[in-house]
């Protein structure tokens, strides 16, 4: 966690943008001329990099959505990849949200998004992905996990276990009373959370290689979480669009102001389609850049929200 920790301080912003681009998200001149899945995927490529052009000095990371990307097949991976790599020059953190999670052999397989390929007959190992980080489904338990807690000890990079997550059914399951009552299911994901990091933690801020994700849409039990899990750095959507606000955000940070990094997503990259401007797009290039300007705007205004309830 430690460059997401560097990056976080050095832009003193603990914010992350969401690339989740959809087509109600971009502005139609952008679609107007794509005939094929490709031109689709080509558009969110260049909406992307306006978008990453114009916060990659206020933020320290993005975290692409595949679900988004994977919608368009081949062509969308493609430009997921390329969106990755690209964010990676501009010195972002990038996190990939795929919230993986199979039987331990097949998490092994997943594992390589941060791992690289595996060597086969002296072709060396390969990072195609350019991610820093990606999310993990826990589901399956340790041997789901544990796969990609030795990829990122090898390769220097973290993960982030669902732990809470933001949505209005994460309570049908994570909340479910286990262990004679003592726990929840997401607070037993906590306990297993911190021993999965248990042996990444020798750096000089104190959080493991292996987060967790909480939802800013539970306050209260974000901040019994953060108190559960001294050593675990926390992913935090659900703020903006899903009616999380920098109040339910305060009690995720630890003293030092660190400890959370806040996601927004189509609060950043849709900004655009709140101005009035939005009505008079009559070129690609005045779409780019109204796309570029709203979002450094929002990215601002977020990390403003933000400073208000930090410690
Ligand atoms: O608990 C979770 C886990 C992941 N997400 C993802 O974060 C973004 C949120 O997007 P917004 O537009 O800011 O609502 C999206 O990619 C989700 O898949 C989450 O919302 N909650």
């Amino acid at each position: 966690m430690r460059a997401l920790i560097d990056a976080i301080i050095a832009k003193d912003n603990p914010s992350v943008v969401g690339l989740d681009p959809k087509p109600a998200l971009i502005p139609p001149i952008l679609l107007n001329s794509a005939r094929t899945v490709r031109d689709v995927a080509e558009a969110y490529f260049a909406f992307n990099i306006a978008i990453i052009d114009a916060v990659y000095d206020i933020v320290p990371a993005v975290k692409p959505q595949i679900a988004m990307y994977e919608a368009l097949g081949p062509a969308g991976l493609d430009v997921y990849v390329r969106t990755n790599e690209y964010a990676q020059t501009r010195g972002l953190y990038v996190l990939g949200d795929i919230k993986r999670g199979d039987i331990g052999s097949t998490a092994a397989a997943y594992a390589a998004h941060i791992e690289g390929t595996p060597s086969i007959n002296g072709v060396g190992s390969t990072d195609v992905w350019h991610e820093d980080a990606v999310t993990v489904n826990p589901y399956l338990g340790s041997d789901g996990i544990l796969p990609f807690v030795q990829a990122a000890n090898n390769s220097n990079k973290d993960i982030f276990v669902l732990v809470k997550t933001s949505n209005p059914s994460s309570n049908e399951l994570q909340d479910l009373r286990v262990d004679g009552f003592a726990h929840t299911v997401a607070t037993q994901v906590a306990e297993l959370v911190e021993q999965w990091g248990e042996n990444s933690r020798a750096n000089k801020y104190g959080y493991s290689r292996v987060g967790a994700v909480v939802g800013a849409t539970h306050p209260v039990l974000g901040a019994q979480l953060r108190t559960l899990m001294p050593h675990t750095f926390f992913l935090v959507p659900g703020y903006g669009a899903q009616g999380g606000t920098a109040d339910d955000l305060a009690g995720l940070f630890d003293e030092n102001g660190l400890g959370a990094l806040i996601n927004s997503s189509r609060g950043i990259i849709g900004a655009w389609k709140h101005t009035d401007e939005a009505e008079t797009i009559r070129t690609e290039l005045q779409a780019l850049n109204l796309v570029a300007t709203s979002a450094r705007q929002a990215a601002l205004a977020m990390k403003n929200d933000i400073a208000r309830v930090r410690a």
